[in-house]
């Protein structure tokens, strides 16, 4: 299908030959050790994730292109916007609609496909017959990633924004052709000749027989279900379905939730997101900026609109980082070991600094000898030698360390807190790894919401008692089960780090290593030869 989404692999070479943080220089330098090495400068290009929306303006900017404009910038998304129709619309409801006439849609629509590489397509108002037909004739001739169609119908206001005579064109041309359609409980009600759907059972119901139609996944969106006290949504894939519930926030400022949350949809899968996952942190994402917009007053109608912007406001939501995580940055995974700084008589930050410098593309602290004083002053001081080279920072096992510092995320262990709850605690951005050794192990850490899995130990290890070892074959069956990115760890080092990654399961992104960067005299070559190392590796598989 032209529009299914290609596994995050992709993204591998993304960070090789782009970085998400920039421009990036490289200049060699004196390593830890004192010896000199060639100064070398390349410049790497920034390659952004960019979702086209094809949707309708709204006067009053709370749904529709505009809305779809601000979830895509607070999610560190480009987003292009193609637009249908031109709303008179405010928080009473709205006023007059005046349709883009097909011809001149197909032309925005060549304008930006033709040049601009557009990963994922989102649709939101389709008011005219055959405007269904229009793109998917743009998408056989600019193919994207993935499709995602929010079948707008009716505002929340009541007022009709998309006749019935669309929706033929939506059951047969769009939806077969979707990744993921997300109707609102009315929608899915018309889409289906008129069904009932006004029970979580009766969404269920309607998901299945949507799905019939041909979409890849479902989401039946229940913002609207009457007499429920928590905004309850249903997923479908074909087979498993997934009920995602959260605590309905109680204000009047709900208009454009819909057109958020598909944005946010398609910004996460544009990042390389699982469906799944995708959905998760955009319910989350809506359900966040409701809360922190509940009291606010735009406008004197019924329907007022939030602020998608709550991050670049809310100082305790600041990130040193310009986006949520991205599976290339487990290629080269630093874990530091508090014993073998002591050993080599070294500080964390300075052990940390040196892995950097050699190209570690991630760090985590794993400090299980410190008072939680001492850890949090040194993860507060890596996270500011993290964010000069914009690596993102994960701290082992304390969730109360994460937060206290706001580090980018944490690494759970099986007996850890369970990941769906840390992913309560720290929100949708915050990156959660899980250490797993099995099939099950792994598709629980993708069901609570983790973003990457660590599988080891691949060899026998002595920073880790007593760990059983899973060996290159367990790390394959784990790969090829996970739906999530992963990172092997285990008695992994330069002499064979190739070796795993020449496993070649695209989900394998990369190699954690301990005592091959943190037990050794001079940390920067290490990590070096290691990168060069993986590098090699990686263009082989290639
Ligand atoms: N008051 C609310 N509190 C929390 N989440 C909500 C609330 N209203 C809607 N949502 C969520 O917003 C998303 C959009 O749903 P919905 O409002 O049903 O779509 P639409 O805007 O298309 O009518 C869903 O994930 C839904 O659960
Ligand atoms: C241009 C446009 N597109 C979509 C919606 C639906 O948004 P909601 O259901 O939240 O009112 C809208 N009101 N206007
Ligand atoms: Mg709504």
């Amino acid at each position: 299908m032209a529009c299914s989404i290609v596994p995050s692999s992709l993204f591998f070479f993304h960070k090789l030959t782009n970085s998400r943080y920039g421009t990036r220089t490289f200049v060699a330098m004196q390593d830890d050790c004192g010896a000199a090495s060639a100064t070398t400068t390349e410049q790497y290009k920034m390659k952004i994730p960019h979702v086209l929306t094809v949707a309708g303006s709204d006067s009053g900017a709370g749904a529709g292109i505009q809305a779809d404009l601000k979830a895509c910038a607070a999610r560190g998304v480009y987003c292009s916007t193609v637009i249908t129709a031109v709303t008179a619309q405010n928080t009473a409801g709205v006023q007059g609609v005046n349709i883009v006439p097909e011809d001149f849609v197909a032309a925005q629509l060549k304008s930006v496909l033709s040049d601009m590489q557009v990963d994922v397509v989102k649709t939101g108002m389709l008011p005219s017959t055959d405007l269904a037909k229009v793109l998917l004739q743009s998408l056989s001739e600019f193919p994207v990633r993935a499709l995602v169609v929010d079948p707008v119908m009716v505002s929340t206001s009541g007022d009709v924004l998309a006749g019935p005579s669309t929706i033929t064109g939506l059951r047969e041309n769009l939806l077969p052709m979707a990744d993921i359609v997300t109707p609102n409980v009315k929608e899915a009600s018309a889409l289906l000749g008129g069904m009932q759907v006004v029970t979580v059972a009766d969404m269920c119901s309607a998901a299945k027989l949507l799905h019939n139609l041909g979409p890849r996944t479902v989401l039946v969106k229940g913002g609207d279900l009457p007499d429920s006290s928590d905004a309850v949504d249903i997923f479908f894939d074909g087979e498993d379905f997934h009920e995602l519930r959260s605590s309905r926030v109680n204000t009047r400022n709900t208009h454009g939730t819909g057109c958020t949350l598909a944005s946010c949809i398609a910004a996460e899968l544009a990042k390389g997101s699982p469906m799944l996952s995708a959905v998760k942190v955009a319910k989350c994402f809506v359900e966040t900026a409701l809360d922190y917009s509940k009291d606010i007053v735009i406008g004197s109608g019924p329907q007022g609109p939030f602020d998608h912007l709550l991050r670049l406001k809310s100082t305790s939501h600041q990130s040193h980082r310009a986006e949520a995580f991205n599976p290339s940055d487990l290629f080269l995974y630093a874990v530091t070991d508090s014993g073998t700084n002591k050993k080599w008589g070294r500080s964390i930050t300075d052990a940390v600094k040196a892995a950097l410098e050699g190209g570690a593309t991630i760090i985590q602290l794993r400090e299980k000898d410190a008072d939680t004083r001492g850890f949090l002053e040194a993860a507060k001081a890596c996270l500011q030698i993290c964010c000069v080279h914009g690596v993102p920072l994960l701290i082992n096992d304390r969730i109360d360390i994460a937060l206290a510092c706001d580090a980018d995320g944490v690494h759970l262990g099986q007996s850890d807190m369970p990941a769906r709850t840390a992913r309560a605690l720290l929100g949708p951005d915050k990156i959660i790894g899980v250490s797993c050794k099995t099939p099950e192990e792994a598709h629980q850490a993708w069901i609570d919401g983790a973003n990457y899995i660590g599988c080891g130990g691949v060899y026998p290890t002595n920073t880790k008692a007593n760990n059983l070892t899973v060996g290159l074959d367990g790390l394959k069956t784990v790969c090829l089960a996970s739906k999530l990115p992963v990172v092997a760890i285990g008695g992994i080092g330069i002499s064979n780090a190739s070796d795993v990654m020449k496993i070649g399961v695209s989900n394998l992104k990369g190699v954690a290593v301990v005592s091959a960067l943190f037990d050794r005299e001079c940390i920067l070559p290490e990590s070096k030869k290691l990168h060069a190392v993986l590098m090699d590796a990686v263009q082989r598989v290639k």
